[in-house]
């Protein structure tokens, strides 16, 4: 019979051995990808790795191009060139493969606005392929740690951003998918809802799983990243675990500032009549 670290080398791609090292493909690798949009280039032939078992942030400015790539990751956008592979397979070969292995939570989610979360759920677990019982049963404690039991019979098109944000969340790990893809999750998220997504998000990856999410909150990457990857303009500018990219700086934001050519940006100089007071 397969031992432990077999089936999770078999479900995985990757294991995490007692000094916590790593074997195994990476979570995501990427050489050479590029989408342009008309004269918009948005992802500049970036090449990216990025290793199994860890929380992964990938920041950069507004329209650096994290969206972009991330759809092209999760198959939801076709690269005009370039290769992704998600565990070893390749996304564009193998389309519905991969996607059994990963779960995505999107920018402008949409959902079954006419499903109540409840009903989501189940309705998402049989397209994963889940048994009903087995659905039921997963939903039922995710919507219990995501604090939305009191809501699992209203309609989703009547839950709050955050809420959506968690059912989205719950969408996204009900078949336990080996990766999980988030583009900006904590956006319009209260502080009590976003320590309950961290908690969940920190007990999936403890037991090996990685968390790929993209954000431009630098201390929320600090505080929940040990790798991250810097984007700007199309371009990666800096990859590596946190303290790598970090380096000297006193901060991440300082880092990240400095990477993307923003430090010293003066802001408001030619706002010299903004300032409501002095009429
Ligand atoms: N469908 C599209 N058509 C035309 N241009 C697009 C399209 N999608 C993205 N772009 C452009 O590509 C660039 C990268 O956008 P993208 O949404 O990937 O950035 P982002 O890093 O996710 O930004 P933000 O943090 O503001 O969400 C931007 O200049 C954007 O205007």
């Amino acid at each position: 019979m397969a031992n432990e670290a077999d089936k999770k080398q078999e479900q995985y791609g990757s294991v995490a051995t007692p000094g916590g090292a790593l074997t195994g493909p990476p979570a995501v690798r990427i050489e050479g990808l590029w989408k342009r949009f008309g004269e918009q280039t948005a992802v500049h032939g970036i090449d990216l790795t990025l290793p199994a078992g860890h929380f992964i942030g990938l920041v950069g400015p507004n329209g650096a191009g994290k969206t972009t790539t991330l759809s092209m990751v999760t198959g939801l956008l076709r690269p005009d060139s370039g290769l992704v592979e998600i565990g070893g397979h390749d996304v564009w070969q193998d389309p519905v493969g991969v996607k059994s292995r990963i779960g995505v939570l999107p920018e402008g989610l949409r959902l079954f606005e006419r499903l109540s979360g409840r009903e989501l759920l189940a309705y998402i677990g049989r397209l994963r392929g889940l048994p009903g019982a087995e659905v039921d049963k997963r939903a039922g404690q995710l919507l219990d740690v995501l604090d939305l039991s009191g809501s699992q019979h209203k309609l989703v098109v009547d839950y709050s951003t955050g809420m959506r944000k968690k059912i989205g969340l719950a969408a996204a790990l009900l078949h336990n998918p080996e990766i999980l893809f988030l583009d900006e999750p904590f956006e319009g998220v209260d502080p009590v809802s976003a320590q309950t997504i961290r908690g969940v998000l920190e007990r999936y990856t403890s037991s090996g799983a990685t968390v790929i999410f993209s954000s431009h909150v630098m201390e929320l990457v600090e505080s929940l990243c040990d790798w991250v990857a810097v984007m700007a303009a199309g371009k990666i500018r800096a990859q590596g675990p946190l303290a790598e990219v970090r380096g000297a700086a006193p901060s991440l934001q300082d880092a990240f500032l400095e990477l993307v050519g923003a430090r010293g940006r003066g802001a408001g100089q030619n706002l010299d009549w903004l300032g409501g007071g002095a009429r």
